[in-house]
This record gives structure tokens, sequence and C-alpha cells, in this order.
């Protein structure tokens, strides 16, 4: 963002300006975000995976906007969150940074690009925040053992390692995706066994303990979710966790209807882009093929009288029907 500051005039009269960058001081903060969970005003959050989805969040107002790695799955036709490598994805957190607005953008860290080392993780974590200054934080997919005594998930290191360098996470726990096998599916978790309920809790615990400034909270059962949030300072964004958490994150392409096919339980959706988007793609067809589009005088352009006849000269009328 620059901004113009005005110096006088010069010898001719030419105004003199001086093009000074500035913070982007209208983009919400953190603090913003915790002074909404303070209020108990819910937080709302939105995925946006390139510039029109993400100008239509920003649009909105959304107080969030998540390039999430459903983008994989929901933008570019994977199977599966962990097909999509690093250098596409940031392809589209610098398109969704392109929108114009004020809403705090979070970019999701995407499966292959952490796993191995703490330090591959920290630069992931970087670079994803160079992609643009709009990006505010990143959000970390974190494991719950539900064995008390087992090793500590190697995410929750990392989530520690990344708060200790200034680099602002909300965690991630629940039915986390990248882990879809280890889960055995897309499955709500912690409805079935208190001792992994317990774990998902104590690990939303441990992350605002690291310092995550937010959990996202995924297909866990509303009284779970609602008990988490009741026991944190830090807010909670559900998606699939009830109403009680301390903000909502809906897939943008759920909420709009863009694709066709069943939407997971845990989406609720508000438009029907998909049907809509075929029916208009149909009636654009229609009128090419019966000559209502396009009309010469409102979507053509017109030569000079004395041009025209000039190049008829040249070129003759042509006796071809086309
Ligand atoms: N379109 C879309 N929306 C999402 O919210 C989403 C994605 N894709 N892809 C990435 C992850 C995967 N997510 C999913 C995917 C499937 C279910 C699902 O099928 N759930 C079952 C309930 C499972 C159970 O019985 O515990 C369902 O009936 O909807 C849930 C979340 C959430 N994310
Ligand atoms: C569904 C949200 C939480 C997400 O991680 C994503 O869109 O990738
Ligand atoms: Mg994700």
């Amino acid at each position: 963002m620059l901004r113009l500051t005005k110096l006088g005039t010069n010898v001719v009269g030419r105004r003199l300006y001086s093009v000074a960058p500035v913070t982007p001081v209208n983009q919400i903060t953190i603090a913003d975000l915790f002074a909404k969970h303070v209020s108990k005003q819910p937080i709302t959050m939105i995925t946006a995976y390139d510039y029109i989805t993400g100008t239509w969040a920003q649009a909105a107002e959304c107080d969030m906007v998540l390039v999430g790695d459903s983008l994989a799955m929901c933008a570019l036709g994977y199977n599966s969150t962990t097909e999509i490598s690093l250098q596409e994805f940031k392809y589209h957190v610098a398109a969704v940074c392109r929108a114009p607005g004020t809403a705090f953008v979070v970019a999701d860290m995407p499966f292959g690009s952490f796993e191995s080392s703490l330090e591959k993780g920290i630069e992931t974590a970087v670079s994803l925040m160079q992609v643009s200054s709009k990006v505010g934080a990143v959000k970390l997919e974190v494991g719950s053992s539900s064995n008390p005594n087992g090793l500590r998930d190697y995410s929750l290191r990392l989530a520690e390692e990344l708060c200790s360098r200034g680099i602002p996470v909300v965690g991630h726990i629940g039915l986390t995706p990248q882990r879809v096998h280890a889960l055995s599916g897309y499955k709500a978790q912690g409805g079935a066994d208190a001792r992994r309920a317990e774990a998902i809790h104590r690990t939303a615990q441990e992350l605002e303990r690291v310092g995550c400034f937010s959990v996202v909270l995924e297909c866990v059962p509303h009284k779970v979710s609602e008990t988490i949030t009741r026991n944190l300072n830090i807010p909670t964004i559900g998606i699939g966790a009830g109403k009680n958490t301390s903000g909502q994150v809906l897939v943008q392409s759920d909420l709009l209807g863009m694709l066709p096919g069943k939407l997971p339980r845990l989406a609720k959706q508000y438009g029907h882009l998909y049907e809509d988007s075929v029916r208009c793609i149909r009636t654009y067809m229609d009128e090419v093929t019966t000559g209502k589009f396009p009309e010469n005088e409102k979507h053509g352009f017109r030569i000079k009288e004395t041009v025209w006849l000039e190049y008829l000269a040249k070129v003759g009328k042509g006796n071809g029907d086309l």
C-alpha cells in the first residue's frame, strides 16, 4: 500500500508528491479478532481460492479469509488435499491476496511442505508469509494422540517453533483432512471414545499454551467444541463443530453451491452458482445460435464513414455468404 504525501509545487507549477509505503493499517489484526472474541461477537471466516472468490469474501466483509488447502479438491479437482504442491498452493495464495479488502488472511500449510523437519516447516511458513504482506498467519493441522504417554505430535512442536519465531499460527484439530488415511476416512472425531475427545481437548489447550492465537475445530461433537471453547482463552473457529465456538468457517464453494454433488454434512449451501452458471452459459449459447448476441450497435464498434468507403474501394465488398 502506498501513500501520496504532498510536498509542494516545482518551478513550472507541477504538484510534487513523495510516494511512501505505509503499513496496511486498515487490515484486521489479531487484536481486532481478540476484541471480537472477548465481546462475544462471532468471528466469521470463509475460504477463498483465487482473485474472484477473494474479492467476493472481501466485499462481504468477512473477518478472516482462509486460503485453505481444500482448494486442491474444490478449485483444482484433485481427489485429496494431499495432492497439491506448495508451489501450486502459493500461486493461489498470491491471487487471493490481490483481492482488495481488510480481512485477516490465513494460509494453510499444505501436506508435504512441513513434515520432514522443523527447519522445512519454518521455511515453508516464512515463504507463505512472504507471498504477500496480506498473509497474517499460517494454519497447521495438528494430530491428537489418544495415548497420554505417547509422543508429542510433531505438528504441535512445529506450531511452538513458529510461534516462538513470531509467525502467527492457527492450529487445526479434530478431523484433519491431510491425515485422512491415518484417521481411516473423513469422519467426525471424538464422538465415540472419551479418550479421543480428551486428546483433542488437551491438544487445543497445548496449542494455546505454545502460542497459537486461534484453533480450528473440524467435525467434533458440539458438546466437546463448546467445552473446549469454554476452557480456552483464544478464539475457536468451528466447521462441523456446532454453534458454540467463537467463530465459524465454511468452504466457499460449498456455501455458494459452485460444484455439483452432495456436500459434507457440516456444510450449508446458500446459493446455486453451479446451476446458475450452466444456465447462463446455455443462454449465451442459445443467443449465439439464434443471432441474438452480439448486437452490432450495443456490443460492436463503428468505423468512420470515410474510412469505410476508402477501405471498401481497396478490398471490394466480397461475395461470400460467410
Ligand atoms: N467441499 C468440501 N468441503 C469441505 O468442507 C472439505 C472439503 N471439500 N475437502 C477437504 C476437507 C474434507 N472435509 C470433509 C470431507 C468429508 C466429510 C464427510 O463426508 N463427513 C461425513 C460424516 C462422517 C461421519 O459420519 O463421521 C458426512 O456425512 O458428511 C467431512 C469433511 C472438509 N473439507
Ligand atoms: C475447512 C478449512 C478449515 C480448511 O482447512 C480448508 O478449507 O482447507
Ligand atoms: Mg485445510
